[in-house]
């Protein structure tokens, strides 16, 4: 029987709705991955209700923690490890102390740095050394990099003006050492208002998807989560960067269905659970190259 794959899931917990660990966690487990959640911090509901309570993990946790499952023999059964937010520069410092422990226990193990630093539309959702370290020193270690639009534009220092400029800005990326790059989330200018499109690109190949724009009253916040949550997962069953890409941006679009369906702001992780388990949708990847 095929072992069942270990990751490590390194972001923020709510206790209210679903952001961070708490969009990625359950979706991992439901597609087969065993998940060891970590939580960077602890709040009652995500920051964009603009007000919120919990506190933030003591960086010096994250190894004491990553050493507690060293002693009981346990960490080179880790498979992948996973970071999203960041409550501080200091912590994003200390899971990159765990995953090269992790790494120098496993050497095939998967670092899949999701570089949260908020959205156009919604602000800046962290402070600014966390940027900065997410620039000068993760990306450096990440196997995957996952940033959204305007993670992309942080990290080349400019904005898009085409969809191959788009692409151009990954490509860049790649050379700061990660295998692959997955732009969640793409705008540039010309785009069409109706889709919402992402891109893959990796050494071997480059690939566009688009998929349906849904209006919502309030854009729901975890969906950059739940799709880096999940394209690791699938990486992790053994899906190539492609099929694992394809996968991610149908369940995605599955769990979005199914929240608009319900009217609701919070992700319907719950009631979507099948469907991220078998999409009943299909959105195929076209190759890109500049
Ligand atoms: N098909 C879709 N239709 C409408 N909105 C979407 C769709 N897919 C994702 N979104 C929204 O677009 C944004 C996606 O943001 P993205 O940059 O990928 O990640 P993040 O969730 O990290 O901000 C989120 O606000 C999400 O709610
Ligand atoms: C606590 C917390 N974690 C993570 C996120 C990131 O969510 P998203 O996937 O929408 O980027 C947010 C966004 O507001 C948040 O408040
Ligand atoms: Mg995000």
């Amino acid at each position: 029987m095929k072992r069942t794959p270990h990751l490590l899931a390194i972001q923020s917990h709510v206790v209210f709705g679903h952001a961070g660990n708490s969009a990625a966690v359950f979706p991992m487990q439901r597609v087969g991955v065993n998940v060891w959640p970590l939580n960077t911090v602890q709040f009652s509901n995500h920051t964009q209700y603009g007000q919120w309570a919990g506190e933030v993990l003591a960086p010096q946790q994250i190894p004491a923690l990553v050493e507690g499952i060293a002693a009981i023999g346990e960490l080179g059964n880790c498979d992948a490890i996973l970071s999203g937010y960041l409550g501080s520069a200091a912590q994003g410092r200390a899971i990159l102390t765990g995953v090269a422990r992790i790494k120098a226990i496993n050497p095939n193990a998967l670092y899949l740095c999701d570089p949260v630093m908020g959205h156009a539309e919604k602000g800046c959702v962290v402070p600014q050394e966390v940027s900065d370290f997410l620039l000068d020193e993760a990306a450096a270690m990440a196997d995957f990099l996952c940033p959204n639009q305007l993670e992309l534009d942080s990290f080349a220092g400019r904005k898009p003006q085409s969809l191959f400029d788009c692409l151009a800005m990954a490509k860049a990326l790649l050379a700061r050492g990660p295998k692959a790059v997955l732009v969640k989330h793409l705008d540039y200018p010309g785009k069409l208002p109706d889709g919402f499109e992402m891109l893959l690109v990796t050494a071997d190949g480059s690939w566009h998807l688009r998929r349906p724009l849904l209006a919502f009253p309030r854009q729901p916040v975890g969906v950059g989560d739940l799709t880096s949550g999940l394209f690791l997962a699938r990486v992790l069953l053994g899906d190539s960067l492609l099929a694992a890409f394809e996968f991610t941006a149908a369940a995605v679009h599955e769990v979005l269905l199914e929240t608009q369906a319900c009217a609701s702001y919070e992700l319907e992780l719950v009631r979507a659970q099948d469907r991220i388990a078998h999409p009943r949708v299909r959105f195929e990847a076209t190759p890109i190259s500049l």
